[in-house]
């Protein structure tokens, strides 16, 4: 059975089509990001996907389970976490977990026990008696992790879980996320526009542009898809320039300078010997060269570009 299904899903508010006849599969197991920019229909998604919105037509279901028809099954196998989920700012942090752990069905016992394990792994245990009103962002996004976690789900749904940390911390919690992924074989739908996270935890994404989906796939197909390639990149002894060298059919593009570097598209990385020989043949002092392949956001953005129109929204950040 699938970790999440939508078929046609569409929900319009209004003039404003949120998201337009998706049709999504996921599997169980990994991470899967949902990317797109501000505006892109990521939030309208999870939330239809946890009951909170309903679809206006098309359906969705998260492990088999309707949203619009059965919310209770959905809740039971599904954790979600929203920018717009609040805790009970005068509770303490273990107090508000420990509320949603026996909302969420759980005995008291095993709510206590579960709460100090995610409290420890999450590194709040030392604030566990502190009024969240006290917390800190990064201390308020692993709380509502928490939260999240708390009743054991299949499904993990997190929408832009680091939005308002640091880099340290955003890294931090994503590593987090993928660790608790794996050791609760969690499936984990990740709504983000942060690219640079997504790369190092997700193993599948789907890109979402004006409430469309324009692609999905792993990061090789998707890369495939867009035909991205990877760059050679070479530094000159003394600031030599590279300007007007044509060596043979080994680039895709001409040599173009950045910072000092000299930078050109590889038709195949298996070309860089020859490229790199030829320019030393030409007599040009090679202080440094290397090959650089293409990252999630490239493919990103290669990606809208190909979908007429869509490319002007393509503002999703690296991290
Ligand atoms: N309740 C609502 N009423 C009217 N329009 C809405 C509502 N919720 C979302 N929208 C619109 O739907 C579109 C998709 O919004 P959504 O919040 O799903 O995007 P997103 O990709 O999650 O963006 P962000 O990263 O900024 O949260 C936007 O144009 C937004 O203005």
């Amino acid at each position: 059975m699938e970790a999440v299904t939508a078929v046609q899903l569409t929900k319009t508010y209004g003039e404003v089509q949120a998201v337009r006849d998706l049709t999504l599969h996921v599997p169980q197991g990994g991470v899967f990001g949902l990317l797109g920019a501000q505006g892109a229909g990521k939030t309208t998604v999870i939330r239809m996907l946890c009951g909170l919105t309903k679809p206006t037509s098309g359906e969705c279901s998260v492990l088999g389970c309707s949203p619009a028809k059965d919310p209770a099954a959905v809740h039971a196998v599904c954790g979600v976490m929203l920018a717009s989920a609040r805790p009970y700012a005068h509770m303490t942090g273990q107090q508000n977990l420990l509320f949603f752990a026996q909302a969420a069905g759980m005995a008291e016992k095993a709510a206590e026990r579960r709460v100090s394990e995610l409290m420890k792994d999450l590194e709040l245990w030392e604030e566990r008696e502190r009024p969240v009103s006290e917390y800190s962002t990064g201390m308020l996004q692993k709380l509502s992790l928490a939260r999240a976690l708390v009743n054991y789900p299949s499904v993990l749904l997190l929408d832009e879980p680091t939005s308002g940390l640091d880099y340290e911390s955003a890294h931090a919690l994503h590593a987090l996320v993928s660790q608790f992924a794996a050791r609760e074989d969690t499936t984990v739908l990740l709504g983000t526009s942060m690219m640079h996270y997504a790369q190092s935890i997700c193993t599948a994404y789907g890109i979402l542009e004006g409430g469309e989906l324009v692609a999905s796939g792993d990061f090789q197909s998707l890369r495939e898809a867009a035909g991205c390639r990877a760059h050679a990149e070479f530094r000159l002894s003394g600031g030599e320039s590279l300007e007007g060298f044509r060596p043979d059919e080994t680039l895709a593009t001409g040599l173009l300078e950045h910072n000092g570097w000299w930078r050109a598209e590889l038709r195949d990385e298996e070309e860089m010997p020859r490229l790199l020989r030829s320019i030393v043949e030409h007599g040009y002092d090679v202080l440094e060269a290397r090959l650089v392949e293409p990252t999630l956001e490239d493919v990103y953005k290669r990606t809208l570009e190909q979908h007429p129109g869509k490319e002007g929204t393509a503002d999703a950040h690296a991290g």
